[in-house]
């Protein structure tokens, strides 16, 4: 089922240059430093991308993903082929469903009495949907974390988007505020630390103490990156942050590379680089023997990970003699879902946000691509 889709900002107006889309954009409000009020009634709202269930829902996804977005035929072919060799159906939702569960369990043990809620940008549980049960339900102030960990539009701002277009949609419901990003937070970084030794542990002794550490993270458009965060390039700053502290803690003292995966878009329009799959190439070609990837890009083992790491590089790996192995994302690490808990806890005492880490509701915004006739 296509979503309907909701325009909130006019085609190159910022959000922030109209008082009434400000107001519209109540969900992407600016980090508030106010304690919760005592007895609003209050939930988490887990907001994420969506996954296909099956075969047929693999095109109507990739048309909701791709929207206006200038993507070519060729590549959502390419991509629901990924999809379809497992059954059509992305791993992402069970992977949010377990994280949603493991959330509730640390909540209730912190005697934290908050519902949870999940909803979705790209396939259902749409958020639009949830916003109207969350209205129902009586919630009057939604905490929402979002499944990026990083600034950018895709990991941030259209999030913030998706809380705009459900209240509209809705017209109305809580008030809503996204919490922090939260590559930096300890939990997130001992999860992907752990991975990350675990991983390098994996290989044979022999090449365990020179393998080269590479992180990955998904490739934006130059100009996505450059408008990144309040001040641009948050996102490449961001993971580097974050690759710095997961190697200082699982392999300190080693030299690591942040690298770029699964670009799409037309090949006339730069993204970032360098692909891991030539980065790989260029190591083997170095005198490299071995690799340990660690995509620390992303939160759980979705499709663009099992698929575009552990197939793909693992290929490219294995052509030029490279010892592979791929480190996991943070999943349910008791870690990094207490570092969850705690980002809620933090914010409804008041706490400041965290500084450098809160984008404001204007950040990370790209023009919508203007409209073209549709070519048959
Ligand atoms: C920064 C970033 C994250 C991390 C932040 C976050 O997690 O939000 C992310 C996550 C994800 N991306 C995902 C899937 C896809 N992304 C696509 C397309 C794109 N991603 C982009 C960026 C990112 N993407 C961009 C700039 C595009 C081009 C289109 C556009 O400008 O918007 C396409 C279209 C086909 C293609 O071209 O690949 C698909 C299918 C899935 C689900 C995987 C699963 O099903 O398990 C997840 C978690
Ligand atoms: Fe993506």
């Amino acid at each position: 089922m296509p979503r309907a889709t909701v325009d909130i900002t006019p085609a190159g107006q910022r959000p922030d240059e109209d008082p009434s889309l400000a107001v519209r954009n109540n969900g992407g409000a600016e980090p508030s430093t106010e304690p919760a009020p005592a007895g609003r009634r209050e939930a988490l709202l887990v907001l994420s991308f969506g996954g296909p269930e099956g075969h047929d829902d693999v095109m109507p996804f990739l048309e909701n993903v791709t929207r206006g977005r200038g993507i070519p035929r060729e590549r959502l072919e390419e991509v629901a082929e990924h999809y379809h060799h497992f059954g059509g159906v992305s791993p992402i939702n069970d992977q949010n469903k377990a994280l949603i569960a493991a959330v509730e369990k640390e909540l209730a043990a912190a005697g934290i009495d908050l519902p949870v809620y999940w909803g979705n940008r790209n396939w259902a549980p749409y958020v639009e949907d949830t916003w109207a049960q969350l209205a129902e339900d009586g919630i009057e102030h939604v905490y929402v974390f979002a499944t990026s960990a990083y600034a950018s539009f895709s990991g941030c701002r259209q999030y913030h988007e998706d809380i705009a277009r459900a209240r509209v949609s809705y017209g109305g419901g809580p008030t809503a505020e996204k919490l922090p990003h939260y590559f930096d937070t300890p939990g997130f970084v001992q999860a992907n630390a752990d991975a990350l030794a675990a991983a390098l542990a994996s290989l044979p002794e022999d090449v365990r103490s020179t393998a080269r550490l590479v992180a990955t993270a998904h490739s934006i458009p130059d100009s996505m990156a450059a408008v990144a965060g309040p001040d641009g390039h948050a996102y490449e700053a961001e993971l580097l942050a974050a690759a710095e502290r997961v190697v200082a803690e699982a392999a300190p003292g080693r030299p690591f590379d942040l690298v770029w995966q699964s670009r799409s878009g037309p090949p006339s329009v730069p993204w970032l680089e360098p692909d891991v799959n030539d980065h790989l190439r260029a190591l083997a070609a170095a005198g490299e023997h071995a690799v340990v990837l660690f995509p620390v890009g992303f939160i759980s083992d979705h499709l663009e990970v099992i698929w575009d790491l552990d197939n793909e590089a693992r290929e490219t790996a294995e052509e030029v003699g490279l010892a592979f192995a791929r480190a996991a994302t943070a999943g349910t690490h008791p870690a990094f879902v207490e570092s969850v808990r705690m980002l809620l806890q933090e914010r409804r005492a008041g706490g400041l946000p965290r500084l450098g880490t809160n984008c404001p509701a204007s950040c990370c915004f790209v023009p919508p691509r203007p409209a073209r006739p549709a070519s048959s």
